[in-house]
């Protein structure tokens, strides 16, 4: 799946006003707070059965309450659909 730039880049950033680019990574990420460990793995487990449903995979960490998730298409060397989806499907789990 190719790089998304111009015009279709910002329409589909549009769309997760939630998410941070991270323009020298060519990715963005969002930080997800919980209100306690339990609840942080249990939204990572979801998390991961929907990267497996997707083939696409975060680069990601866990403090205690809190999960970072970054998303970038490693085999493009930048953000392509997959992240979007994939970053959309991960906000409707909340
Ligand atoms: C072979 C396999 O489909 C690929 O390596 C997939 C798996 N998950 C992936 N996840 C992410 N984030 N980027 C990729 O390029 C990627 N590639």
């Amino acid at each position: 799946m190719a790089k998304l730039q111009g015009d279709d880049l910002e329409k589909a950033l549009a769309k997760l006003p939630n998410w941070v680019r991270i323009e020298e990574r060519d990715g963005i990420a969002r930080r997800f707070k919980f209100s306690n460990f339990v609840q942080a793995f249990g939204f990572m487990s979801q998390v991961a059965i929907l990267a497996e449903k997707h083939n696409h995979h975060p680069e990601w960490s866990n403090v205690y309450s809190e999960v970072d998730i970054f998303l970038t298409t490693h085999d493009e060397g930048g953000l392509s659909q997959k992240d979007i989806d994939l970053s959309l499907a991960i906000d409707r789990l909340l």
